[in-house]
């Protein structure tokens, strides 16, 4: 459980006027769920961005399995197995499920210059992949415009796992979720864990993480101003730092 998957050592970000990230450390241990926290604006999504290489630091190093990588974009971290599923962009809305789960990764069949897509085991895949983690489905064809936002989260999920994600992170994926819903989307997030997967887990709200972290970062004003093993804080606790440090700005 202690080995390293990243670590982020003293990054910096500023755009134009805005500091967004002063000097943060940032890691996350193999097989760990992190509850990355803050109010708006405190640099979340930066840190997040950088560690995928949509955006370059302006100071700092970033190490990937004990090696230093300075990735130029998120395609070249995605390679080495770092999955970002954001709330909105998870899924492509008018295709049907199969298709999003394969998605820029389709099956396919060579014959001689020609190639087709293996429809039938595309779509026979992904509902075995998705009753693996505990999520039934009963219609590969079924668009996921029709599903409700839980379902998709769990097809993004599913899909990490599958395609070897080392590290899952998830930008408030429960922001927009029914209380039913988070706690499915958590029981997957534990799933990945058991897996062997680490987990960001972006959010506003302590108890939508809590449940199943096994650490608390926060963030503020671009600042880590925690960073805590599960057992040493309540969320009570947490929510009072990330609130007085509102309270002084
Ligand atoms: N592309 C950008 N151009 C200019 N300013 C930016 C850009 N991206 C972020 N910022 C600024 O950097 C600061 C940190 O923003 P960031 O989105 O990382 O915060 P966050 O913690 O993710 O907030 P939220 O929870 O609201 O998404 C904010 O002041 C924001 O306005």
């Amino acid at each position: 459980m202690s080995e390293l998957l990243v670590e982020m050592r003293g990054i910096s970000k500023r755009f134009g006027k805005v500091q967004a990230l002063k000097k943060v450390d940032f890691s996350v241990k193999k097989q760990e769920v992190v509850g990355l926290l803050g109010d708006n604006g405190a640099g979340k999504s930066t840190l997040i961005k950088i560690l995928v290489g949509y955006y370059q630091p302006d100071e700092g190093e970033i190490y990937f399995e004990g090696k230093r990588v300075q990735f130029r974009s998120p395609r070249e971290s995605r390679d080495l197995g770092i999955e970002t599923v954001y709330q909105d962009l998870a899924l492509v809305n008018l295709m049907p499920l199969w298709r999003n789960f394969f998605l820029g990764r389709e099956l396919m069949i060579k014959f001689g210059p020609f190639k087709f897509l293996k429809i039938k085991e595309m779509k026979t895949q992904s509902l075995k992949i998705l009753k693996d983690i505990g999520i039934t489905f009963r219609d590969p064809d079924e668009a996921v415009a029709m599903m409700s936002g839980g379902e998709r989260q769990a097809i993004a999920i599913a899909r990490a796992i599958h395609f070897g994600a080392k590290l899952l992170i998830m930008d408030e994926p429960t922001a927009a979720l029914s209380v039913g819903e988070t706690k499915r989307v958590l029981e997957h997030i534990l799933e990945a864990k058991k897996k062997g997967i680490s987990v960001v887990f972006i959010t506003h709200n302590i108890y939508h993480v809590y449940e199943v972290a096994d650490r608390l970062v926060i963030l503020e004003k671009g600042e880590k101003i925690g960073d805590y093993k599960k057992d040493e804080v309540t969320p009570q606790q947490v929510m009072d730092i990330i609130a007085a440090s509102a309270g002084v700005k």
